[in-house]
């Protein structure tokens, strides 16, 4: 059962969703009823955490048993609070460096306490991910609020609170309890606030362990569908790949680790800020077969002929054995999200630039290489009808099966025929409602969870292509 209202969207946005996910070609396949049913369990899948923490182990520098042991030791430590005591960790049988830790909730027992503090939206989608609460995401405490208080937290899901309202009476989220760190003077008073923890988590609706800086180097806290990206690119010792919007670099960083680190992996974004934390994560995991560059993909493509071949972009034509374009995209897959305010204009804004993007990419493969375009979110425009157009646009390029395939297929709408839906992977949290309150315990086979784990996903898209 739910616990929180459905992802809040502008009524012309869930509108337009909701079409979108009953249109005429889905309804040769589903009764009307069918698909409004799981359009509207889509919605508050998307409110609510996976229900598992997936972590990437950095194979590069440690084995899967001894990070998992390790990893062991440290979750002891910090959940000795846990009513079971102990937290299991599984490992994924099909990602082979992919470990599964529990979320333990929805909590409904918890009592809230009478001080609330109220934090913007996205710092109570962190917390429902196992964050404490950090002082910039705190919108307003109550007027006495001191260091040591027990106090309720509350996300503002309409970004409605007034920063330093003592007080907010618009539409709010229980996200769990927890001790003040700082005093309301400290953060709405002082001329430099303090940056760090504000609210420590004691009793968050879901608890998950905190990662910050657990095993920094042999971790890397990544979604189920994303780890699945790396492994569909299956990236070779001594290839040249190039990963065209690239930060903060989680796939980078996986395609380095799954070669080797040897051969090259161009990383490219149009951000600078980004671009540094990628070459950061590369150091951590210390990647050396890693370039970043801050580079606008659209104009990566060299138009100068008689210039030399260097390592920097733009780059000659058929350069790449292979690419990922994990575009950038309206992110209506990303969860938990209890809101999403953005308007329809921008919602369907990404499809030119997508195609833009995909096109520089076919001409950076060399042929015989593999091309594989991603995105967080779900709706059609962005995914099926992105691949129609492709197939449709470069006739070199052939749709190819995907391994390991743990999503569902594509869905019908775009004019795609079966053959091509099924070679399509896409991840849509609409078809488990299991819980994973009693996962501590030994009741529930391993294969119900790790279907749980590959089911109730974020909402995500992968197609591979290979140019002829
Ligand atoms: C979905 S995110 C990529 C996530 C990344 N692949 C990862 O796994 O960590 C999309 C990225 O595309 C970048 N981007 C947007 N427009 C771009 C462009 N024209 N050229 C290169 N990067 C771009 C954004 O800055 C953003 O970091």
């Amino acid at each position: 059962m739910d616990v929180f209202p459905k992802l809040l969207l502008r009524p012309e946005v869930e509108d337009h969703l909701r079409n979108t996910f009953r249109n005429a070609e889905l309804l040769h396949t589903l009764s009307h009823e069918e698909a409004n049913r799981r359009f509207e369990q889509l919605l508050s899948r998307l409110s609510h955490p996976p229900p598992f923490t997936t972590l990437r182990v950095n194979t590069h520098l440690a084995s899967v048993d001894w990070t998992r042991d390790r990893l062991s030791e440290e979750l002891q430590q910090q959940l000795k609070t846990l009513p079971s005591g102990e937290i299991s960790i599984l490992q994924h049988p099909e990602l082979p460096d992919v470990l599964l830790i529990p979320v333990i909730g929805p909590r409904r027992s918890l009592e809230s306490h009478s001080s609330e503090v109220i934090v913007g939206l996205q710092c109570g989608n962190a917390v429902l991910r196992g964050a404490h609460v950090f002082v910039p995401g705190i919108q307003s405490a109550p007027k006495n609020m001191k260091i040591g208080d027990q106090v309720s937290v509350y996300s503002d899901i309409g970004g409605k609170c007034r920063r330093g309202a003592k007080e907010f009476q618009g539409e709010k989220i229980f996200v769990g309890n927890g001790i003040a760190e700082v005093s309301r003077a400290q953060i709405f008073l002082s001329d430099e606030p303090p940056k760090g923890v504000g609210i420590r988590m004691t009793e968050p609706v879901y608890l998950s362990p905190c990662f910050d800086s657990l095993l920094p180097n042999f971790i890397f806290l990544q979604n189920l569908p994303s780890v699945v990206v790396g492994h569909v690119l299956a990236p070779k010792p001594g290839e040249k790949i190039l990963d065209m919007c690239a930060a903060p670099g989680g796939k980078t960083t996986h395609i380095a680790t799954l070669m080797h680190d040897q051969g090259e992996v161009i990383a490219m974004d149009k951000i600078a800020s980004k671009v540094a934390k990628v070459r950061q994560k590369a150091e951590i995991l210390k990647l050396q077969c890693i370039k970043a560059f801050c580079f606008d993909g659209t104009k990566a493509v060299s138009r100068d002929h008689t210039a030399s071949i260097t390592d920097e972009p733009p780059f000659p034509p058929e350069s790449f054995d292979k690419i990922l374009l994990d575009a950038p995209c309206s992110g209506l897959g990303q969860r938990p999200s209890m809101a999403c305010l953005w308007t329809l204009r921008e919602v369907t804004s990404y499809q030119p630039l997508q195609r833009k993007l995909f096109s520089v990419a076919v001409e950076l493969l060399r042929p015989g290489g593999t091309l594989v375009y991603s995105t967080c979110t779900v709706t059609l425009a962005e995914n099926e009808e992105q691949v129609a157009w492709a197939l449709r646009t470069f006739p070199h390029l052939r749709l190819q099966p995907q391994d390991p395939h743990l999503g569902a297929g594509g869905m019908p709408g775009a004019g795609l025929s079966e053959e091509h839906l099924k070679l399509l992977q896409r991840f849509s949290p609409m078809c488990c409602a299991t819980e994973t309150n009693s996962i501590t315990g030994d009741a529930i086979l391993t294969s119900d969870l790790v279907n749980l784990a590959n089911k109730d996903t974020i909402g995500f898209f992968i197609a591979k292509f290979k140019k002829l």
